[in-house]
Parts: C-alpha cells; sequence; structure tokens
C-alpha cells in the first residue's frame, strides 16, 4: 500500500514500563485512520513518537518514505507532519483571525516574518497571510466568530480553530488526539465534516485516537486497535465491533476500569 506513515517495529521504554512493545502499523496515503483502545495502551506515546516529541526506544518510524530518526516536531512540521494542540493561553486574547493569522510566522522555515521586514513586501506578505486565514475561516464556517477572541470560543469551536491552524501550512498528514472531548454533539457533526471535507477536498490524511465511537465509526477506515504496547487488530469498524477479543481488550482490559467509549450493536 502507499503509505505516508510506517512505524516499523517499534519500542519505547520508561523506566521499567514498556510504553509500546515491537509496535509495526502503517497509515495509508489519504486515508482516516482510526487508534483506539484501552486506558494506557500506548496510543499517545505512539503519537508522541510519530510527532517527533518522543524518540523510540528502538525500531524505525518513516513519513512520506523518508526516516524521522531525531528530526524535531517543528522539523516534521515544515515536512507537512502537523499534529493540534490546545490554543496557549496567551492567544486566547486575540481574535480568531488572528490566530490563525500567527501560524505561518510563528514556523521556522516558513519565515514570513523576514517578509513582514521587507518594506514594500511587507505589505504583500500580510495580504496573503490574511487572505488564507479569511478562506480557512470561512472552510470551517467560521466567518460569523471570526473577529471573537479565541478565550471566548466554546470547546467546540476552539477545536475547530485548532484544525484550522493546520490549515494554514500546507499539510500532508494531520494528527488528532481525542478531539471529541468535552466538544457538543452540533460541533462535533461540523468537526467531523470539515475533517471530511479536508480529506476529500484537499488530499489530508488523518491520523486519529479517539475514544468518542460516533466519530470513529463515522470517521475512520481503517480503524487500528492498540492493547498493552502494540497492535492487537486492524480492520474496518464494523469488523471490530464485533469482534469480541476486541470488546474484551477494549471495555474489559481497562487498567482504570472503565470505558470511555460506547460500542453499539
Ligand atoms: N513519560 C512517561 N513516563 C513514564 N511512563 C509513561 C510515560 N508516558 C506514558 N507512560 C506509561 O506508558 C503506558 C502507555 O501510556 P499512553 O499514555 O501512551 O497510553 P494511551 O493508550 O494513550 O492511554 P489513554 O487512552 O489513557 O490516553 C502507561 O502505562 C503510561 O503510564
Amino acid at each position: 500500500m502507499d503509505a505516508i506513515i510506517e512505524v516499523e517495529n517499534v519500542s519505547r521504554r520508561f523506566g521499567g514500563i514498556t510504553a509500546v512493545n515491537d509496535c509495526s502499523l502503517q497509515v495509508r496515503r489519504g486515508s482516516i485512520t482510526g487508534l483506539i483502545g484501552p486506558n494506557g495502551a500506548g496510543k499517545t506515546t505512539l503519537f508522541n513518537m510519530v510527532a517527533g516529541n518522543v524518540a523510540p526506544s528502538s525500531g524505525t518510524i518513516r513519513f512520506d518514505g523518508r526516516k524521522t530518526d531525531g528530526l524535531k516536531p517543528h522539523e516534521l512540521f515544515g515536512r507537512g507532519l502537523l499534529r493540534t494542540f490546545q490554543i496557549a493561553h496567551e492567544f486566547s486574547r486575540l481574535t480568531v483571525l488572528e490566530n490563525l493569522m500567527m501560524v505561518p510566522a510563528a514556523q521556522p522555515g516558513e519565515n514570513l516574518a523576514s517578509v513582514w521586514l521587507q518594506g514594500s513586501r511587507m505589505r504583500e506578505g500580510e495580504r496573503r497571510v490574511r487572505e488564507r486565514a479569511e478562506e480557512v475561516v470561512d472552510f470551517l464556517r467560521l466567518g460569523h466568530v471570526a473577529q471573537e477572541l479565541a478565550g471566548n470560543l466554546s470547546g467546540g469551536q476552539k477545536k475547530l480553530l485548532e484544525l484550522g491552524r493546520t490549515m494554514m501550512v500546507d499539510a500532508k498528514v494531520v494528527l488528532l488526539d481525542e478531539i471529541a472531548a468535552g466538544v457538543n454533539r452540533t460541533l462535533l457533526a461540523s468537526l467531523a465534516d470539515s475533517i471530511e471535507r479536508l480529506n476529500r477536498e484537499r488530499g489530508y490524511t488523518f491520523f486519529v485516537i479517539e475514544h468518542d465511537m460516533d466519530l470513529i465509526s463515522r470517521l475512520c477506515d481503517p480503524v487500528i486497535v492498540m492493547a498493552a504496547g502494540t497492535v492487537m487488530r486492524e480492520g474496518s469498524f464494523g469488523d471490530l465491533r464485533n469482534d469480541a477479543a476486541v470488546v474484551e481488550a477494549y471495555f474489559g482490559g481497562s487498567p482504570t476500569g472503565h470505558a470511555t467509549g460506547s460500542v453499539r450493536s
């Protein structure tokens, strides 16, 4: 298959704990791939390694055909591997549009700051960034809050803005980590719709950790199930929800003893 992310025999230990254990998986270019599993299965650690936040103890990760060994998150960002982050506190006092306009300038490599400093090109640079930010606002249907301070947005609108920040640069893959948490159903539908459109119309690949099974079933194919640090199954959501071993691992094997998702039959 045409894999944009390849994880090969990757492990990560923290002292005596093996968070990820000889894990291999691939994310197909153009897919919306889900990653589910019980608490402590190693999903976040795997994401941290893919995004360059944590180094593997062993094994290899490739992004778009190239090994990511030793690359920092901003270097991977520059190559189009993006991860959404909560809007930082200091950004909550900027408007939605300003938040979007800050993205390229803040990234090494893009260096629009230098464009801003060059006299006559300054206005041109700012105009381009503003136009792109306005396009993103339209795409995400956030026009009515474009001038609102980010700190005043609802939880779901903030998630849309986080997604919007990935659109200010040319993303190839976006990693989404539990975006449904705390988002009301109406905005969740809008978030899911935006993800589908980014996938379909702009060719973004998404790799999604999620406990919300409604979102997984609507968006993701395939779904990869992690348990005890490695992949236990991969398949369509429909197949997995009828798989007794998956249901047992996900709902019976949680170390915290609670399931945060719900598989509906
Ligand atoms: N920095 C760390 N230091 C020590 N142990 C860690 C560290 N990060 C993760 N772990 C441990 O590694 C294991 C896997 O954790 P991880 O957060 O990757 O799981 P997860 O599948 O994302 O869980 P959740 O669904 O609860 O977010 C857990 O036992 C966790 O306590």
